[in-house]
């Protein structure tokens, strides 16, 4: 699904208006029917109070016009007009008038107006702002926004949380409604993924509003959300005839004293991805533990190979390095040997990035489109410090970009940045946030490159595959007791549940 620009979106709608040959207010009758039928199919008519809370805006628009909605079907409607400016939109107007037709007169508010009564068990509309926020609300929308995000009462907001920007933090937290449902128009808006701006909302879902489909084809977004849809066609089937050697070999490289387990959780995630063969290059303490714990790797000491020659010698397809590998001198030579010569795809994770950071120089030697996996920790090495976390996203970009490089972003909704584009995950979960996960993914993706997805692909897919065995590890140890072992064993489920058709889901 592609995630556009506040600029796309008003384009979107405008092109949808002419080419369609219809006026702007019957895509607002559109937007507020969906959101009417959300709430009639779950409300069926009870009589609980609905507080609608409108902008002077198209956002407010919506709001009245979902408001006459209600009204028609005999719910228990109380609506507020949020004052907050002079320049109302036409076709705010245009909707106000007909509910006053209907004889609703709306409550207005200024900043002299006493803050509305609501019981924790009605529902607020948040109509307020959307997409066209551009400056900090007024101090009085603050507090009036404050007092709806202390009532319990379940809310509901239209397209966006009023207060937050489309390609900016808020500056007060307290000036934007705290959202337990986002109904949004047409495409996921970036701020929903931003773990300063995601906050604010906790569950979001698209109505479709019939915008041209011409223009969301052709555009090009700055960002794609990744579902099942957009992974399913990157999937390589296994043919009959096929041997181990079609699926191709793993060398990771990692594992110090007391860290060889890092190493193991990697090369076994790249075996239950598929890769056909594995070996596990670690220094001579690893050589027992490896042996025991996975004796489908075969596994090779430091004392006498050089990395390189191994690559060369066993044919390897795809390199991860770095989990539990420390970044004492001579592992960082050693590192430095092997990138000089490596030309295979490569897949860096953990202290492979810190020796990057340490020595940046040796970013020029990387293969283009090599994979860089780091958390937020190990990207403010690579990256330096940001303001927040759009300019985390251009900052990568440009990183990304400069050294032709896939960078993958991990956290809630792990970002792929590639060739100035994103790609947001939407699988995974916070019972992920243990020990080893991240080992676990870098073995994943690079399971994949050897198997022949390209490094882009493989990136976008692993992401996906480690967060949906993620959830469905989860559902069968709770969140605490998720480790990444479980999310290893949980792979081939997550394989398995790409390919389940919908009629099977109730039977499991
Ligand atoms: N394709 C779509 O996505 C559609 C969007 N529609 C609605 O249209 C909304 C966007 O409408 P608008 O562009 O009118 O914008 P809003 O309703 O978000 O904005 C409010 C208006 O107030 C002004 N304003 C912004 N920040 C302010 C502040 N801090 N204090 C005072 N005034 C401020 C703005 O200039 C804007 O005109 C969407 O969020 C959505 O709800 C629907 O009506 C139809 C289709
Ligand atoms: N709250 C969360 N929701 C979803 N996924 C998460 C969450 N927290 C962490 N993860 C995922 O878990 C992994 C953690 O990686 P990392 O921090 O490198 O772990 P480690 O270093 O222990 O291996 C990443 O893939 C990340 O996206
Ligand atoms: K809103």
């Amino acid at each position: 699904m592609k995630v556009f620009s506040g600029q796309q979106i008003y384009q979107a709608d405008k092109i949808t208006a002419e080419n369609q040959n219809i006026t702007s207010d019957i895509l607002m009758e559109r937007a507020a029917e969906q959101i009417f039928n959300w709430l009639h199919h779950r409300l069926q008519g009870a009589k609980v109070g609905i507080h609608l809370f409108c902008g002077i805006g198209n956002n407010g628009g919506d709001g009245i016009a979902l408001a006459r909605m209600l009204l028609e079907n005999d719910y228990q409607i109380f609506v507020y007009i949020v004052n907050y400016s002079e320049k109302r939109s036409k076709d705010f107007l245009l909707n106000l008038g007909r509910l006053k037709d209907r004889k609703v007169w709306p409550t207005y508010l200024d900043e002299k107006s006493e803050l509305p009564n609501i019981h924790p068990q009605d529902i607020i509309i948040d109509g307020i702002f959307g997409i066209g926020l551009n400056r900090n609300p007024d101090n009085w929308v603050v507090n009036l926004i404050k007092h709806l995000n202390s009532i319990p009462a379940f809310t509901l907001s239209i397209d966006i949380p009023s207060g937050l920007f489309l390609e900016k933090v808020p500056d007060n937290p307290d000036g934007v409604i705290r959202a337990e449902h986002v109904l949004t128009f047409q495409f996921p808006k970036l701020v929903f993924f931003l773990p300063e701006t995601g906050i604010f909302l906790q569950n979001w879902e698209v109505l479709d509003i019939g915008l041209d489909q011409n223009f969301v084809k052709g555009e090009a977004a700055p960002y794609e959300f990744i579902g099942k849809f957009e992974v399913l066609p990157m999937y390589r089937p296994r043919l009959k005839f096929s041997h181990k050697g079609n699926f191709g070999h793993v060398l990771s490289v990692g594992g110090s004293y007391g860290k060889i387990g890092a190493l193991i959780l990697a090369s076994k995630a790249s075996l239950e991805s598929g890769a056909g063969l594995v070996t596990a290059y670690a220094p001579e303490c690893g050589y027992i533990p490896i042996q025991v714990a996975l004796p489908e790797a075969m596994v090779l000491t430091n004392g006498t190979n050089e990395i390189e020659k191994i690559v060369h010698s066993l044919q390897i397809a795809s390199v991860t390095v770095g989990m539990g590998m420390g970044t004492k001198e001579a592992t960082a030579n050693g590192f430095k040997e092997f990138l000089k010569a490596n030309k295979v795809p490569i897949v860096l994770d953990a202290d492979a990035l810190n020796i990057l950071a340490e020595q940046p120089s040796l970013l020029n030697l990387l293969p283009a489109l090599s994979v860089l996996t780091p958390h937020p920790g190990e990207l403010k090495r690579l990256l330096g410090k940001w303001k927040d976390d759009f300019e985390k996203l251009e900052k990568a970009k440009e990183f990304a970009s400069k050294y032709d490089l896939i960078l993958v972003l991990k956290g809630a909704h792990t970002i792929t940045i590639y060739n100035n584009l994103g790609y947001i995950n939407s699988t995974g979960n916070p019972g992920m946030a243990t020990a080893g996960s991240g080992d676990v993914l870098a073995g994943i993706i690079s399971g994949l490159i050897a198997q022949g997805y390209s490094n882009l692909q493989a990136s976008i897919f692993g992401v996906f595959l480690h967060g949906l065995a993620g959830d469905i590890a989860v559902m069968n140890h709770g969140y605490e007791a998720l480790s990444a072992t479980k999310l290893i064993d949980n792979i081939g489920k997550a394989f398995k549940e790409l390919f389940r058709r919908p009629e099977e889901q109730k039977g499991d």
